[in-house]
């Protein structure tokens, strides 16, 4: 590569690397961002691997935080910019299939890269900018391929998760995965067991918003890696399948469709979505949204009655369905709605306590309920002495 083509981000982290080196060791740039630097895609975060020992870095730099130093990550601290610089390791044990019992800290590059997942994460890019590549990563790159580094196998004994990463980055670059090492997906798949859900449900999610996530599901569905996610079956992934979608956005998204699909009674689903950990916010919003979609022709009450957050999120994913007709719609009719809540109302309970002579009680709820439904279908005008003298009619 050359300097002057470097995205901005990883022009500012040379003087980091310069230093290193001045001080007699090796740094570059690894993983993702060598990866997608190559790809032309934009970097999120870099990664920064030096043979200098947690040590020997913290005497380079004057501010340095202990992020990780067990593990051999020191984090730099700059006016700008932080930067994790982490020491060539070797990584043994996995007996959990998801951390190494034992890192040691080595000098050497290539001990560091073989360790890595996949040949094209597995790139090293020094200050020059000249690219560092054992395994064959940036033929892969080139013919758009995900290949595990050495042996699949070993691979995925050493961290299980490795294998959404898999059909994660499958579906975001649109990527094939060569055989060897979707076959060694298939022979492990059921390790997925020992990974811990919010983890395999960030993979999930983000393999669901790449822009082949067909790709990704159809690896699932070949690997039968769906088998070990809570209440995936073939057939639904058969059913996702057949949408036609743009691009999913978000958790709320992907849930929401997946609500759709399952078809489960609410309470049932609500279970599904603590089982995948998800949060508390997505979760409601999810619920709420499918609730809201499966009605086939919802009336203005059942409008008022939504949240406009979970409308937002019905219009947001009827447009990601390119249904787009369909959420104009339903943005029109519930920006045309007369309230949108209780606080809308321009009488509270308390007047009407004193307006009617009424005592506290369920009645007073009651009238409130009727004031709001009569306004949302046109009936009455949101205006107190039209509220009152409409509620002394009812008397
Ligand atoms: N289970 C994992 C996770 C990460 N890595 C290595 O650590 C690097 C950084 O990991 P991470 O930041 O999780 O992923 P990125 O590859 O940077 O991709 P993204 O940021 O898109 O997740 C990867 O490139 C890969 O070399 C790995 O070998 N095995």
């Amino acid at each position: 590569m050359i300097i002057e083509q470097l995205p901005a981000i990883l022009k500012e982290a040379l003087p980091i690397l310069q230093k290193i080196k001045q001080a007699g060791f090796e740094a570059y740039f690894v993983g993702g961002c060598v990866r997608d630097t190559l790809l032309n895609k934009p970097l999120h975060d870099i990664d920064l691997a030096t043979n200098a020992y947690p040590q020997e870095l913290k005497q380079i730099f004057t501010h340095t935080v202990d992020t990780g130093i067990e593990h051999g990550t020191v984090t730099v601290v700059t006016a700008k910019q932080n930067y994790e610089i982490t020491t060539f390791r070797t990584e043994t044990g996995y007996q959990d299939y998801r951390r190494p019992d034992h890192v040691e800290f080595v000098r050497s590059l290539a001990e560091d890269l073989k360790r890595r997942d996949f040949t094209i994460n597995a790139l090293a890019m020094d200050l020059d900018g000249r690219i560092i590549d054992l395994f064959g990563g940036v033929a892969d790159l080139k013919s758009h391929r995900i290949k595990a580094v050495g042996q699949a196998q070993e691979r995925f004994h050493e961290d299980a998760l490795r294998m959404m990463r898999a059909v994660r980055f499958q579906a975001q670059l649109g990527f094939t995965i060569v055989p060897s090492t979707l076959k060694g997906i298939t022979e492990n798949a059921s390790l997925l067991k020992k990974i811990a859900i919010e983890r395999i449900s960030d993979e999930w999610l983000r393999m669901m918003c790449g822009d082949n996530w067909q790709l990704g599901l159809q690896s699932m569905l070949t690997t039968k890696l769906y088998k070990y996610c809570p209440q995936f079956t073939e057939q639904d992934f058969t059913k996702l399948l057949q949408v036609s979608l743009t691009r999913l956005q978000n958790a709320s998204q992907v849930w929401t469709l997946l609500g759709l699909v399952w078809n489960l009674p609410l309470n049932s689903l609500n279970r599904l979505l603590r089982t995948w950990k998800v949060s508390n916010e997505v979760r409601h919003l999810t619920l709420m949204s499918v609730r809201f979609l499966r009605q086939s022709k919802p009336t203005d009450w059942d409008l008022y009655q939504t949240e406009g957050a979970t409308i937002d999120n019905c219009v947001q994913l009827l447009q990601v369905l390119q249904k787009n007709v369909v959420a104009q719609q339903l943005q029109k009719r519930y920006s045309l709605l007369p309230i949108h809540s209780l606080q809308d109302v321009k009488i509270n309970g308390q007047q009407i306590m004193q307006q009617l002579n009424l005592t506290p009680g369920p009645q007073i709820g009651a009238n409130l309920r009727l004031v709001q439904q009569q306004i949302v279908a046109n009936k009455l005008a949101n205006e107190p002495v039209a509220i009152i003298n409409y509620l002394r009619a009812q008397q």
